[in-house]
Formats: C-alpha cells, sequence, structure tokens
C-alpha cells in the first residue's frame, strides 16, 4: 500500500516538474531544476523570506555578530529584500524591553524594493552615486551607520573576468561611501567575485579596517565564484 503511495506522489512530482519545465530553454530548465533541488530554497519559502540570499546573512550574522540591537544598517543593492528581512530582525531582535533602543535599516537598489516593515528604502538609486550617498547623509541619525552591507552584483555578462572587475570596481566605491557615513570601528561586509582583482580589494579594505578576513558561507552555493570580505573596525584613513 505505502509502495503504492510513494509511487503516486513520485509520479505528481515528476508531473508537476515536467509542466513547469515545458516551453523553456535548456538553460532555464538547469536553473529551475537547480531551484526545485535547493534545500535553501525551500528553507526561504517556508521562512517567509524574499529570496535564499537571507540564509547566507544568517549565517555570517550567527557567527560573527555584525547586527546589534539599536544599530544602524545600511545594505547595499537590497532588493528583493531578504537581507533586509534579516537586518531588520536582528537590529530590533529585543522589541520586549523598552530600555534597548530601536534599530534602522535603510536599504538601497538600482531595482525597486517592495516595502518592508521597519526598514526605508531608496529604490531606484545607484550606491556609487553621490546623490544617494547625500539622500542616505540625511536619512542616517546624525548622517551614521555603524554597518555597512553590501550584496550588490552587476547584471553578469557571462564573462567571468570582466563581471569580476565590474564587482570589484563597485565593492571599492563602498569605501567612498564608508568615509561619508561608517562610524569609527563599524563593519563593512560586501560580496565580491573571486578573481586577480580581489587582493587589490582586500589591501584597500586594509588599509582602513583594522581586520579582513574572506568568508564563503554553506549557503553559498560551491560552484559559484561568489565570496565576502568582513572587515571590522574602521578607522578614518589620514589625508
Ligand atoms: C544579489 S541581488 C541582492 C539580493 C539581496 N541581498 C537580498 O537578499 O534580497 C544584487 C542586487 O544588486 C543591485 N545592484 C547592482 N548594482 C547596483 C548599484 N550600482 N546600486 C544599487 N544596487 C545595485 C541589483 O539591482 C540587485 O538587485
Amino acid at each position: 500500500m505505502w509502495m503504492f503511495s510513494l509511487q503516486r506522489r513520485y509520479l505528481h512530482s515528476s508531473l508537476c516538474l515536467m509542466k513547469k519545465l515545458k516551453g523553456k530553454t535548456p538553460a532555464e530548465q538547469r536553473w529551475l531544476r537547480r531551484q526545485l533541488k535547493d534545500p535553501y530554497v525551500k528553507a526561504s519559502q517556508v521562512q517567509n523570506f524574499r529570496c535564499r540570499s537571507a540564509f547566507k546573512l544568517l549565517e555570517i550574522d550567527d557567527k560573527f555578530r555584525l547586527l546589534q540591537p539599536g544599530y544602524t544598517v545600511v545594505d547595499c543593492g537590497a532588493a528583493p529584500g531578504a537581507w533586509s528581512q534579516v537586518a531588520v530582525q536582528r537590529v530590533n531582535s529585543d522589541v520586549t524591553d523598552p530600555e534597548l533602543p530601536r534599530g534602522m535599516v535603510v536599504g538601497i537598489d538600482l531595482l525597486n524594493i517592495p516595502p518592508l516593515d521597519g526598514a526605508h528604502f531608496l529604490s531606484s538609486c545607484d550606491v556609487t552615486d553621490p546623490a544617494t550617498h547625500a539622500k542616505l547623509l540625511e536619512l542616517l541619525p546624525h548622517g551614521k551607520a555603524h554597518v555597512i552591507l553590501s550584496d550588490m552584483a552587476p547584471n553578469a555578462s557571462g564573462f567571468r573576468e570582466m563581471d569580476h572587475e565590474k564587482l570589484i570596481t563597485m565593492c571599492l566605491s563602498l569605501i567612498d561611501l564608508a568615509e561619508k557615513i561608517l562610524q569609527p570601528q563599524g563593519s563593512l561586509l560586501c560580496k565580491y567575485w573571486d578573481g586577480i582583482l580581489a587582493h587589490k580589494l582586500q589591501e584597500t579594505l586594509s588599509s582602513v579596517f583594522s581586520s579582513v578576513r574572506t568568508l564563503k558561507p554553506d549557503s553559498s552555493r560551491k560552484d559559484s565564484a561568489e565570496r565576502y570580505f568582513l572587515a571590522r573596525m574602521y578607522r578614518r584613513p589620514i589625508k
């Protein structure tokens, strides 16, 4: 009997998969199959996160305690908003204790970011643009943040070296942003794609942060060049 029900369930899920794959290009089919098998995609649906990337930040924050109650956090490349969801939870995690200050999360993206309780979003804004920096300075308490997060990524062209260079340039621009808005001793977490210029980014970060480490969370796909730099204890550059 159980064998029959197992066979029926298998047949049902195979039929659903065939329906979803119908009319898709081979590349889209590969992507869809991978999404359907991915435990983090399933977990993000169960836990109501906007995408699987939430688990990368959760993993990093569980280990390094980056997001403290009361902190102000700027989330660069925030759409669709999963990292902001995690940040809102963590900086306000003791809402039951009126003594603890509430935190603030500001997300920025070139795209539209659907609204989220507890977060302020700057949609259709470029993180590298000084006009966005000016908007941030107005929004942040005393114009300062404790943490800058960046999961920004350019649209991948398929040319690995070119995409790598583009993302490194975007990460380097975060150092200008840090100079304007990051508190002394503040932290920066930024995604990059590994490649020949990664050491240059690491060196530049090391010139203004006392500690810089490379991270590859378990939830980051093994076959991806994605890595994160966690830079802590910001000190203003000497000019
Ligand atoms: C991988 S997604 C971020 C996912 C997000 N961390 C989350 O958890 O929902 C990368 C985002 O970076 C954004 N992006 C790329 N370049 C940007 C820029 N110059 N300024 C702002 N956002 C940018 C893209 O529009 C895209 O939404």
